[in-house]
């Protein structure tokens, strides 16, 4: 899409994906994360540390988690808060990376992020996909600090549909924000991107497999 696109637009095609068409969320999760793939350059990296938030946004990256290591990529894989407190899709995800016996090391503190720090260092990349659309509100100590020390810490840094710390409809920073080199973002730019390339990095977006058609009628345009 072409357009400017604000988070109540993409929850209406979320939700027109899943109960008109009937595309499972898990299936736009999947495709999230193959697209985020598509945009690493796998071949000229060994190490990317991924940090989760435990919303939807969380998810995609554990689903990319996945498929990073079915590349040989050695994947240091954090969670961001606590894990009661996941969204069903990222909870499945979280369940599939355990049942695969992968390492998966949760932060519930400011004071605990030593390990995360030293993953941050070794790897060439982090993937941030700790907050996309769905961030509200200032941002907490664990959050911020989280926060900081991906910008201080990380190689090239890869946010998944929004820089965490953005509101995506207005731009605005809460607190704080993540300094990407590249954000791949899903369906359209979105609306706050605007002139916060500063936070943004490279903006590229990716469809999803969700047509410009199956947009425009989930936002009752055709
Ligand atoms: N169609 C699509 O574009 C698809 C997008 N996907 C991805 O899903 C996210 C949106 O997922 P959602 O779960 O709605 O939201 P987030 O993951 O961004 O964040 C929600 C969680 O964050 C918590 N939250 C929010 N603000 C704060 C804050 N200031 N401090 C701490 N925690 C916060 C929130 O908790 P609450 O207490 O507020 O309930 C949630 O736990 C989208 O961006 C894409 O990445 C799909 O995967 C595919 C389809
Ligand atoms: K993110």
């Amino acid at each position: 899409m072409k357009i400017e696109i604000l988070s109540a637009d993409i929850r209406k095609i979320d939700r027109y994906c899943v109960e008109v068409l009937g595309i499972p969320e898990m299936i736009l999760m999947e495709s999230a994360a193959l697209s985020v793939l598509k945009n690493i350059d796998t071949e000229n990296i060994t190490a990317i540390t991924i940090v989760c938030g435990t919303g939807n946004n969380g998810g995609d990256g554990l689903a990319l988690s996945r498929l990073l290591s079915a590349e040989g990529i050695e994947t240091e894989i954090y969670i961001i808060g606590r894990i009661e407190k996941m969204s069903p899709a990222c909870r499945k995800q979280y369940e599939i990376l355990k049942n695969m016996d992968m390492e998966i090391r949760v932060i519930e503190s400011p004071e605990d992020i030593g390990d995360l720090e030293i993953s941050m260092g070794k790897s060439q990349m982090t993937v941030d996909s700790i907050f996309g659309i769905g961030l509200k509100r200032e941002l907490n100590s664990l959050y911020s600090t989280v926060l900081d020390a991906i910008n201080d810490k990380s190689g090239e840094i890869v946010s998944i549909d929004v820089p965490s710390g953005m509101n995506s409809d207005t731009g605005r920073i809460l607190t704080n924000c993540v300094k990407a080199n590249m954000t791949v973002s899903f369906i359209g730019r979105k609306k706050g991107f605007a002139n916060m390339e500063e936070y943004t990095g490279k903006v590229i977006v990716e469809n999803i497999g969700v047509s410009d058609i199956t947009v425009k009628k989930a936002l009752g345009s055709i």
